[in-house]
């Protein structure tokens, strides 16, 4: 599904600020809204960050998503509550005010944590993050590991019947049956979505999914970073860019 859509790198422009009117805006987390950063537990949600999501967020009726690799619990601790949520790569989805949507935990997950701790106990720089739904393997600060954790994790994968997710200088394992379009693609079917044209912006290539289906259901994605073969039809430079550009789109207060 995804080579047919992907679009070569030269092709992509900067979306123009009248693609957000009447759309349902679906925003990635990690590498769009914030920079990356050393380890997860070093990147927050600044108060301009915050208003400007409020801002759109008003603009747009509710129709404003973060969908993100992160736990919704975790989505939640940053301070995002109040925002339509799809955390865990789709697996969970929280409207706000509401009980979190979410499968019960795999006991294949627990297996793979203890795993994933002693090896990485043994190698400094590891850092494993745990999540409810799923367990990942950091190792963007120590890089020369990075084959024996990719090696580690496919055995894993094919061990415990789990899904292998790849992210920037991290292998995940989860369950699989969900993935960022099928998150939109669900948000899409309910209120305050229902009807738009769904926007989403993401950097990753865990980020490619919910471009296939924002495009599949009429909308469009926009890439977050350096050109590359992607399914989205715009890009922008990097986190200060899309700021720049959903800035533009609503108005400061008074
Ligand atoms: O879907 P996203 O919102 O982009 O989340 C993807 C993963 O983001 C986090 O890891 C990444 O960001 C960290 C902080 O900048 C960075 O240290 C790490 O190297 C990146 O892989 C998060 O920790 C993961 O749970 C998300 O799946």
């Amino acid at each position: 599904m995804l080579d047919s859509s992907l679009r070569s790198a030269p092709a992509l422009f900067a979306p123009a600020p009248a693609l957000l009117t009447g759309a349902a805006l679906f925003l990635d987390f990690d590498g769009t809204l914030v920079p990356i950063a050393d380890r997860p537990d070093a990147v927050c949600v600044d108060d301009e960050l915050l208003g400007l999501l409020n801002r759109l967020a008003h603009a747009l009726d509710g129709r404003l998503a973060i969908v993100s690799g992160r736990s919704v619990a975790t989505l939640t601790d940053l301070g995002l509550a109040d925002f339509i949520l799809a955390g865990t790569h789709g697996l969970e989805i929280a409207m706000p005010g509401q009980a979190v949507e979410t499968p019960a935990p795999l006991a294949a997950i627990a297996r793979a944590r203890a795993r994933f701790d002693a090896f990485a106990g043994q190698r400094p720089g590891l850092l494993v993050e745990e999540k409810r739904l799923s367990v990942g393997l950091h190792f963007r600060q120590a890089p020369q590991w990075a084959d024996d954790c990719e090696r580690l994790a496919t055995r894993l994968a094919e061990e415990l019947g789990l899904f292998l997710q790849r992210g920037k200088m991290l292998f995940e394992l989860r369950p699989g049956g969900a993935d960022k379009g099928s998150a939109i693609a669900a948000l899409m079917r309910r209120a305050p979505m229902a009807g738009a044209i769904p926007l989403f912006f993401g950097d990753d290539a865990t980020d490619e999914e919910g471009f296939v289906m924002a495009a599949h259901l009429g909308g469009h994605g926009v890439l977050v970073g350096e050109a590359r073969p992607t399914a989205a039809r715009y890009r922008l430079e990097q986190v200060e860019a899309v700021r720049r550009y959903l800035a533009a789109s609503v108005p400061e207060p008074e």
